[in-house]
């Protein structure tokens, strides 16, 4: 185009582009501001279902930071810390600890991880659990992975897991399970029906049933790159811009004309 911006046009170019950013600058701010929140996968099943052993390996393949409720609580009881006793206690009976003693274990794990992908293993347990996170932290699961595992499978799999816990047990797995189909299964109905549910079959062996977790998270990839080339594709808008006003700005000063390059 052979159109030229007169001396007296400039000053109204200037303007526009300046607007023109800030239109850009806002957009890009509204499709990425929900990315720059931490990415939280909420894993859950029942006792023994798989959940510890897949985020291991989940965490491992896809760099996420592998936080476990259950682990960080044991931590604590055996820490000797003002709540350890009633942590002890409160999971030998397979119930479920306060919601705050957790937040507060999560929150400190996650803010001194410095990842910003987290899976969030056996949390939450229950609905005070769930609205507690979500007041506190202040931020929704991203998804939800929920290992499917049948009552046998499980009470097979805690009652060889040999790990010395106070709650692998018979008589306190019996009434894990209770508070599971009581307390966390209307957590992962509530989450199914916002559509953040991703279902796994935990039976098979334990690459078997990786292998089916594994193109759930591949597939977050995209969502991740994604946040990226918004930015780039950003920065690369923003500075050709900024290199127009400049070239604008100094044709002005020497009261020359400058092709309009559209
Ligand atoms: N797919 C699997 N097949 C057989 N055993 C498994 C499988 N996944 C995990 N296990 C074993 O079952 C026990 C419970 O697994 P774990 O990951 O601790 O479950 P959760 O965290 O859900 O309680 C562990 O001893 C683990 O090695
Ligand atoms: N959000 C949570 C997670 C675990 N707990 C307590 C109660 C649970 O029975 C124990 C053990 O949790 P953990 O996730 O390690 O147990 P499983 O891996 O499901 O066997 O910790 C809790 O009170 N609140």
């Amino acid at each position: 185009m052979n159109y030229r911006i007169t001396r007296t046009e400039v000053p109204n170019v200037l303007r526009f582009m300046a607007f023109f950013k800030t239109v850009i600058a806002k957009l890009v701010t509204e499709a990425t501001s929900n990315r720059c929140n931490p990415f939280i996968t909420f894993v859950l099943g029942g006792p023994g279902s798989g959940k510890g052993t897949q985020c291991v390996k989940i965490a491992e393949t896809f760099r996420f930071a592998h936080l476990s409720a259950g682990d960080l609580l044991r931590e604590e009881m055996s820490s000797n810390s003002e709540n350890g006793t009633l942590i002890h206690d409160i999971i030998k009976e397979g119930k479920i600890v306060p919601s705050e003693i957790t937040i507060n274990l999560l929150r400190k794990a996650i803010h001194s991880s410095g990842n910003h992908k987290f899976l969030i293993d056996g949390f939450p347990r229950n609905e005070e659990n769930r609205i507690a996170f979500e007041r506190i932290v202040g931020v929704e699961p991203d998804i939800v992975l929920f290992f499917d595992c049948p009552e046998e499978e499980m009470v097979k799999r805690v009652l060889n897991r040999n790990q010395g816990r106070v709650d692998d047990n018979i008589d306190t797995m019996k009434k894990r399970l209770e508070v599971f189909k009581k307390l966390n299964l209307p957590v992962i109905d509530y989450y199914s029906a916002k559509g953040k549910v991703c279902k796994i079959n935990a039976v098979g062996t334990v690459n078997e049933v990786f292998e089916k977790v594994r193109p759930v998270l591949a597939a977050l990839r995209y969502w991740f790159l994604d946040t990226s080339m918004i930015s780039i594709i950003e920065t690369i808008f923003l500075v050709a811009i900024h290199c127009y006003q400049l070239m604008l700005q100094i044709n002005y000063f020497f009261s020359k004309r400058l092709p309009f390059p559209w």
